[in-house]
């Protein structure tokens, strides 16, 4: 067996992380044959919910979770670690849009940054799930300028999901079988959630969502505007935001990006942009990934038409508006 590596998850003591953890312990990330120790960073209020936490992932008895490190103390949690899941972050309620979390949140993610590029292993990939993910990611890898800008990710893998799974559900096929579904942009309303490059697979023969659907109506506008508020319709469900389903996502973000993707499927993630897709550069946007040894790379040549292009002017533009925010609000 290989030696443990280190992982910090923040936000430890919260709902995604209750999830998380569990099914980063037993595998799902970093595999079946790699132990790990567990760094887990909450508030200092928060350290008696974390106890429990502690005592529940000990009573699991899992064999890969060698050691289980809980803290409030940054210099502790991102010390030595290979992967983080910065989760720990202020939640929306019901009426918010994810942006309005910056005044209470992107502060976090500077003062991780920074612990980030002191502490943490030079070539650590950063997941940001905490809102608004995208910039919180851009503002992390800024105060953490020792550590390559590629490994700053932010989480739209559970617009992925979520819009694969809106699209396996309208064909009526399992969810394995949709591939390529792109999230373009921002974790936020204006994401643009696109099928038209989309595949399925239909009796072992390989056809485009839209061929299969044909219903032009439904995947530019339904689909889009599912996927766009499906976070919302969460919280006005639960009353609470999204864990469970949060907490798989961060699961396949980081298992793709440590053990890479599958030839011919793309995933999609928030990087900083090269200015792909006429994409603004120095922006976390999603755009579509492929991974191999590590590294991801934007998929190329992708065909955009005038409706795309419109789709991923919005998103970026809201991006650019809330890089200035954020800005603004940690040089207050
Ligand atoms: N990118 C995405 O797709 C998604 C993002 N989210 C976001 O994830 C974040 C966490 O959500 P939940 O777990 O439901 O929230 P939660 O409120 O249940 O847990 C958040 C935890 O973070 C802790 N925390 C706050 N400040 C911290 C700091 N400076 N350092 C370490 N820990 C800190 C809190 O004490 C709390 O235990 C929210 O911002 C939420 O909006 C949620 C769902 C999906
Ligand atoms: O909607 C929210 O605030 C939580 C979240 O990011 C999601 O569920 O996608």
């Amino acid at each position: 067996m290989p030696e443990p590596i280190r992982v910090v998850v923040t936000g430890a003591a919260g709902q995604i992380s209750y999830s998380l953890l569990y099914m980063i312990a037993k595998g799902d990330v970093f595999g079946y044959e790699q132990p790990l120790i567990l760094h887990l960073l909450d508030i200092p209020p928060m350290m008696d919910v974390l106890q429990g936490v502690v005592m529940e992932l000990a009573d699991c008895a899992i064999p890969l979770l060698r050691e289980v490190i809980p803290t409030a103390d940054p210099a502790v949690a991102f010390k030595d670690v290979s992967a983080a899941f910065l989760v720990g972050a202020m939640p929306r309620k019901q009426g918010m849009e994810r942006k309005d979390l910056l005044s209470a949140n992107v502060k976090i993610f500077k003062v991780q940054g920074e612990a980030l590029d002191k502490y943490a292993k030079k070539d650590v990939k950063v997941l940001v799930v905490g809102n608004p993910a995208n910039t919180n990611a851009l503002i992390c890898s800024k105060y953490a300028p020792s550590i390559p800008k590629e490994n700053f990710t932010a989480m739209t893998r559970l617009d992925q999901n979520r819009a694969q799974a809106q699209v396996s559900a309208k064909i009526g096929v399992p969810v394995e079988q949709v591939s390529n579904v792109i999230i373009w942009g921002n974790h936020s309303s204006t994401q643009f959630p696109d099928a038209s490059h989309a595949v399925v697979n239909l009796s072992g023969k390989q056809l485009t969502v839209a061929e299969v659907i044909k219903d032009d109506s439904w995947l530019r506008d339904t689909f889009v505007q599912i996927v766009q508020k499906r976070g919302a319709a969460v919280i006005a469900a639960r009353k609470m935001s999204s864990a469970l389903s949060a907490a798989k996502a961060a699961t396949d973000h980081m298992r793709d990006w440590f053990q890479g993707t599958v030839y011919g499927k793309y995933v999609s993630m928030g990087v900083v942009s090269d200015g792909s897709y006429g994409v603004p550069k120095d922006l976390v946007f999603s755009f579509p990934v492929t991974i191999k040894n590590g590294q991801w790379s934007i998929v190329q040549g992708l065909t955009i038409d005038d409706f795309a292009k419109q789709k991923l002017a919005i998103t970026g533009k809201e991006l650019e508006e809330e890089k200035e925010e954020a800005v603004a609000i940690i040089q207050a």
